[in-house]
C-alpha cells in the first residue's frame, strides 16, 4: 500500500550536487519491538530512550547522472564495506516510491559508529535513521519549503523502512512507535515524540552499556523478527507489549522507579524468552549476561539504589539508572561488573535529545 501523505511531487529544482552529514543516535527499548508484518509494520507498539553517545554519522554526497538508476557506494569507517551494502539496497528499494528523486543521482556514502555494531546496541537504528535523514536533506533542498514537523516525520518514515528501530531515532528523549489506544497520534509508519508529561528524573536518566560480547551476533534482529510468525507465543507476547506500555505511561509521569524497573525488566526477558520459544530456538545471552542481571539484582536488594537492566537483541547490558544514583552505580561497574565485560569495556550514554545535522546546511 503506497502511503500518498510521503510520496513527493516531480520537481525539476534537482540540485547538480551537493553533500551532508548527520550524526544520529541509537535508541534503548524500553518496550521491545519484537515481530513484524509486512513492510515494516510493528507487530506491537514500542517506546524507547533516544541515546547520546552511541552515534553513527553518515555522510551523503550527491552527484545528479543521465542513468536512470540509483547508484551507490559506502564506506564504513574509511573502507568499502559490502557486506552492509544488501541493508542499504533493501533501504533504497523500499522508499523508491517515496524518494523518486534518488534515481538521478550517484551517491557515495560514508558512515562510522561510535560503538561497535551488529552487537545488540541497535546499530542499525542509528545507521539508518542517518542514512534517511540525509536523503531528506536532499528531499529539502528540492522542496524548501517543507516544514521541520513534515521533515522529521518522514525522516521517521524512511527510517523505518531501512530498520524499524530507526524509526524511534529521530527525535528525543522518547519516542513512541506504533499504533496503541492511548496515544492518540501514534502510528505504525512513524515515531512520535513521546507526548505525555515526563517525570523529571527520567530527563537525564543513564545508561552505561556493558559489552560482554563485541562480536557480531549469531542471530540477526531482521531474522530474530520473521520467527515470531511461528511462534506459539507470539500473541501473548504482543498484548503484553501493549498492556506494559499503557501501564508505563503513569510511571513515566510519577516517577514511581520500582513500578518502572519491573516493567523494563520484565520486557527484556520476555524479548529473550520469545527468543528461546522460537523453532529454530537461540539465545543471545551469554554467561556475563547473567552474571551481571544477578549482581544488579543482589546490589539492588543491598543498597536500594535503583538500578536495573534492559537487554536489546544481543549480549550486552544496557544499566539504566536515575542521575543521582550515578555515583554509586559507577562505584559498582568499575569495581565489579567490568570483569564480566570484553577487555573491560564498557560505553557511558545517557538520554538524549535526537539528531543533527553536522555540515554548513
Ligand atoms: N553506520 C551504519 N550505516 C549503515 N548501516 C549500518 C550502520 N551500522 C550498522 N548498519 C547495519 O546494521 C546491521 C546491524 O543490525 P542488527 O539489527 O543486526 O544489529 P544491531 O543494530 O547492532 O542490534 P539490534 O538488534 O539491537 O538492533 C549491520 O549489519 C549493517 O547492515
Ligand atoms: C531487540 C530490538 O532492538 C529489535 C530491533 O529490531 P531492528 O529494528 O534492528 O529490526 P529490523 O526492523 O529488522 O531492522 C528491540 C527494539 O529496539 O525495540
Amino acid at each position: 500500500m503506497l502511503h500518498k501523505e510521503f510520496v513527493p511531487e516531480t520537481s525539476e529544482n534537482l540540485p547538480e550536487k551537493g553533500k551532508v552529514t548527520w550524526q544520529s543516535p541509537s535508541n534503548i527499548a524500553l518496550v521491545k519491538y519484537w515481530g513484524k508484518k509486512e513492510n515494516q509494520i510493528p507487530a506491537n507498539p514500542s517506546v524507547s530512550f533516544t541515546l547520546s553517545n552511541c552515534h553513527s554519522t553518515t555522510s551523503f554526497q550527491y552527484q545528479r547522472t543521465e542513468s536512470a538508476t540509483l547508484e551507490f557506494d559506502f564506506y564504513f569507517e574509511g573502507v568499502k564495506k559490502d557486506d552492509f551494502k544488501p541493508k542499504i539496497q533493501k533501504f533504497f528499494e523500499r522508499i523508491r516510491d517515496y524518494s523518486p528523486y534518488l534515481q538521478s543521482y550517484k551517491l557515495e556514502i560514508h558512515s562510522e559508529n561510535s560503538f561497535p555494531h551488529s552487537s545488540g546496541i541497535a546499530s542499525s537504528a542509528s545507521g539508518m535513521s542517518a542514512l534517511a535523514l540525509c536523503v531528506m536533506s536532499l528531499e529539502k533542498a528540492i522542496f524548501p519549503e517543507m516544514s521541520l514537523e513534515y521533515f522529521n516525520r518522514k525522516a521517521s518514515f524512511l527510517a523505518r523502512l531501512g530498520s524499524g528501530s530507526a524509526s524511534r531515532s529521530i527525535e528525543g528523549p522518547l519516542v513512541e512507535w506504533g499504533k496503541h489506544a492511548d496515544f492518540e497520534e501514534s502510528s505504525d509508519l512513524f515515531g512520535i515524540n513521546y507526548p505525555h508529561d515526563l517525570h523529571e528524573v527520567f530527563k537525564t536518566y543513564k545508561d552505561t552499556i556493558l559489552l560482554v560480547d563485541k562480536g557480531q551476533k549469531t542471530v540477526s534482529s531482521t531474522l530474530g523478527h520473521d520467527l515470531m510468525h511461528g511462534n506459539p507465543f507470539a500473541e501473548a507476547r504482543f498484548k503484553q507489549a501493549n498492556s506494559n506500555l499503557a501501564k508505563l505511561i503513569p510511571i513515566l509521569q510519577s516517577g514511581d522507579l520500582p513500578a518502572f524497573i519491573e516493567i523494563v525488566e520484565s520486557e527484556a526477558l520476555s524479548l529473550h524468552a520469545v527468543m528461546l520459544s522460537s523453532i529454530p530456538y537461540f539465545i543471545l545471552m551469554k554467561p556475563n549476561t547473567l552474571e551481571i542481571i544477578q549482581r544488579i539484582w543482589e546490589f539492588r536488594r543491598e543498597t536500594g539504589v535503583p538500578v536495573c537492566f534492559t537487554l536489546d537483541a544481543g549480549a550486552n547490558v544496557h544499566v539504566l539508572y536515575p542521575q543521582h544514583s550515578e555515583n554509586e552505580v559507577l562505584e559498582l561497574i568499575k569495581n565489579e561488573l567490568v570483569a564480566y565485560c570484553e577487555n573491560g569495556h564498557y560505553i557511558c550514554d545517557e538520554i538524549g535529545s535526537g539528531a543533527r545535522r553536522i555540515d554548513n546546511g
